[in-house]
């Protein structure tokens, strides 16, 4: 198969689709790897570490969606990109579609059949191909929040650990999986006051073993969301409900429970964002304020550390891109239901229920589509 590999175009987007370990890996299977010039070189990859693998450079986008069978990249397909799929093309990438209908329309436009690393799965229930990417952001989550708490920023002045004699900052993570275990994980040792929510009692009993008193559970629900916001510095939202629109936890009008100057961090905002008043922003303007609270919305958080991001998405993804290369889309999909998993649009259809229930759209079932 003829894997192909766009350079990422949006912004301030510096990871790329494969790495030179996995192009060697598809061509030491047989595989053609062409790649688009200069798509590695944000991620610390040149054009010369792919030819070494044995991969071919082209020099334009429009090439690489002509020549491939198989494009693999990071981010959903911008708008320009998605105009280059064709009929019976696979598209293996993050998608995010339920809080996208303009993207979906076209990719249902375009033929392609479409597999989303974020509703990949695996035997444990887990999404393996989200978590090394919200690994990634729930580490920067408490980082861009520090950030924005700064008084140049617009933040209320807190610094997140707080100096002998003076408080920490109190932050609350609301979804206490991937994303807010590793949040967790690196506001704790900024020395901040850490309160985790969810409504997984078993995520809340995990979260209380590991992290032995240095953070405290609660249940999440609107009740919590009252207690909570008047004392929070920030808030990180980190919640999944996979497929599916981010459910709204915090209302226009709860803003004004928060103190002026709190922080709000949308990591889901890839799914449409948990705060009613989120928005996505880049890397370039990351931060908003509405009514006194600052907004921290970047939707792309891994893409600021692309190397990191870039090498241990390839390691997650590079598994499942070889047996698509190596058996076709149908029998890849059909031995492997966690594969299957990932299938969100093919030839014309949503194949993911969450995902037309989102947007109101018909769909038939991934097993449907295979047949
Ligand atoms: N902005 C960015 O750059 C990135 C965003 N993400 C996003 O971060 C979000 C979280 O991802 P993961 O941690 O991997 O998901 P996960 O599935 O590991 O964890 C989500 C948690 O949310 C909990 N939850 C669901 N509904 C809830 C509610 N109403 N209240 C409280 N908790 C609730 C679940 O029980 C689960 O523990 C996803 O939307 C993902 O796409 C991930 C990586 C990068
Ligand atoms: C998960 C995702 O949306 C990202 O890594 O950008
Ligand atoms: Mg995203």
């Amino acid at each position: 198969m003829k894997i192909g590999c766009p350079k990422e175009i949006k912004p301030q987007e510096f990871r790329v689709g494969v790495t030179p370990n996995a192009a060697l890996e598809a061509i030491n299977r047989g595989h053609c790897v062409i790649i688009e010039t200069g798509a590695g070189t944000g991620a610390g990859f040149e054009d010369a570490d792919y030819v070494a693998a044995g991969a071919t450079i082209l020099e334009t986008p429009a090439e690489i969606f002509a020549a491939a069978d198989m494009i693999v990249k990071v981010k959903e397909p911008q708008a320009i990109e998605r105009k280059m799929l064709r009929d019976g093309q696979i598209l293996f990438t993050y998608l995010h579609l339920a809080p996208d209908p303009a993207q979906t329309k076209d990719l249902i436009a375009s033929g392609a059949t479409c597999i989303a690393y974020e509703t990949v799965t695996d035997r444990a229930g887990g999404l393996p191909l989200l978590a090394p990417m919200s690994e990634v952001a729930g580490r920067l989550a408490p980082q861009m929040g520090a950030w924005t708490l700064q008084k140049a920023n617009g933040g209320r002045g807190v610094l997140m650990g707080g100096v002998p004699g003076v408080r920490p900052a109190n932050v609350a993570i609301i979804g206490g999986g991937v994303v807010g275990t590793a949040a967790a994980r690196v506001a704790v040792g900024m020395g901040a006051n850490v309160t985790v929510l969810d409504r997984s009692i078993a995520r809340l009993s995990y979260l209380d073993d590991v992290f032995m008193g240095r953070l405290t559970t609660q249940y999440s629900d609107r009740g919590a969301m009252v207690d909570l916001l008047p004392r929070m510095d920030m808030v990180i939202g980190a919640v999944l409900v996979p497929g599916a629109a981010a459910p709204k936890l915090v209302s226009r009008d709860q803003l004004g429970l928060m103190q002026s100057g709190a922080v709000l961090v949308d990591v889901a905002i890839d799914q449409g964002g948990c705060f009613e008043t989120s928005h996505a922003t880049t890397h370039q303007d990351p931060i908003y304020e509405v009514d006194g609270v600052m907004h921290y919305c970047v939707a792309n958080m891994p893409g600021a550390v692309a190397r990191t991001s870039t090498i241990a998405l390839g390691n997650a993804t590079m598994p499942f891109m070889l047996s698509l290369a190596d058996k076709g889309w149908k029998r890849a999909c059909a031995d492997d239901p966690h594969l299957l998993a990932g299938l969100n649009v093919h030839a014309g259809q949503i194949t993911y229920k969450a995902v037309g229930e989102a947007l109101g759209m018909d769909c038939i079932t991934p097993e449907q589509a295979i047949q």
